[in-house]
């Protein structure tokens, strides 16, 4: 089953004088366990695009489909999608620094249904934090770990409800060469899991390890996505 569908997708913000055309009839597809990334350059629409795919943002027109139904208007239900459905990544972590390592990734368990009782948020959060090699820091305050650390715990928080989408923003932004390319290497082996990454960035040392790069300009999709070699084996994950 198609993750997401979107036809037709745009967002308009402000009126008038400010009116900005932020997304004009996007559409596009994103399978499961592929990743594919967004790019173009700054002021494009990728960050619109991902708000709206994973309904942090309403879009002006179009329409969006989420595992095969119509996105939901009523907030509860889209609240919940965004929780169970959806993982989120940022270039700036947006992790609570001064929150220990293992309290950061129980969050999104809070509002999980149904609902886990504290025993089981903690052992949750923990094998998260195994499976991104930070098994050793749950005691730890996120403000004593490097940069790389603190993307970990991050990409340990968007995987603990086992979403079937990552949507990630310039997830390497911050990070220097070297630890960008461990923080994609980790991205891109969820798929084995069969969760899928959508990832917004400028790097081409990024793009070019998914499996497709969808260009975009000016609020529009390059009418034909890329393929990469990426694709057609499985170096993207090495
Ligand atoms: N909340 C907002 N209100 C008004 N205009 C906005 C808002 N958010 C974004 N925009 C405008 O919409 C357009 C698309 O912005 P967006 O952040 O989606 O681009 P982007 O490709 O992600 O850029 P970057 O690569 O710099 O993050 C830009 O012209 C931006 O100024």
């Amino acid at each position: 089953m198609t993750l997401v569908r979107a036809s037709g997708l745009s967002k308009t913000y402000g009126r008038g004088r400010l009116r900005v055309e932020a997304l004009r009839e996007v559409s596009l597809s994103v399978e499961p366990g592929e990743a594919v990334a967004l790019t173009g350059p700054s002021g494009c629409g990728k960050s619109t695009l991902l708000s709206l795919l994973g309904l942090t943002l309403p879009a002006t027109g179009g329409e969006l489909l989420v595992n095969g139904e119509p996105a939901p208007l009523r907030e509860r239900r889209r609240a919940r999608l965004r929780n169970e459905f959806f993982g989120y990544l940022h270039q700036e972590f947006a992790i609570v620094e001064s929150d220990r390592v293992l309290a950061n990734v129980t969050i999104p368990l809070e509002y999980a249904r149904p609902r886990l009782n504290r025993r089981q948020r903690l052992e949750r959060a923990g094998r998260a934090l195994d499976s991104v090699g930070l098994g050793w820091a749950t005691r730890r305050r996120a403000s004593e770990l490097s940069g790389g650390e603190r993307q970990r715990v991050a990409i340990a928080r968007a995987l603990v409800n086992e979403p079937r989408l990552v949507l990630a923003d310039e997830p390497t932004a911050a990070l220097d060469v070297a630890t960008a390319h461990e923080i994609v290497t980790l991205l891109l082996s969820m798929r084995r899991r069969g969760t899928s990454v959508l990832v917004a960035t400028h790097d081409p040392r990024v793009s070019g390890r998914c499996d497709r790069i969808l260009p975009m300009e000016d609020g529009r999709l390059a009418p034909e996505g890329v393929e990469t070699s990426a694709s057609s084996g499985d170096c993207g994950s090495t």
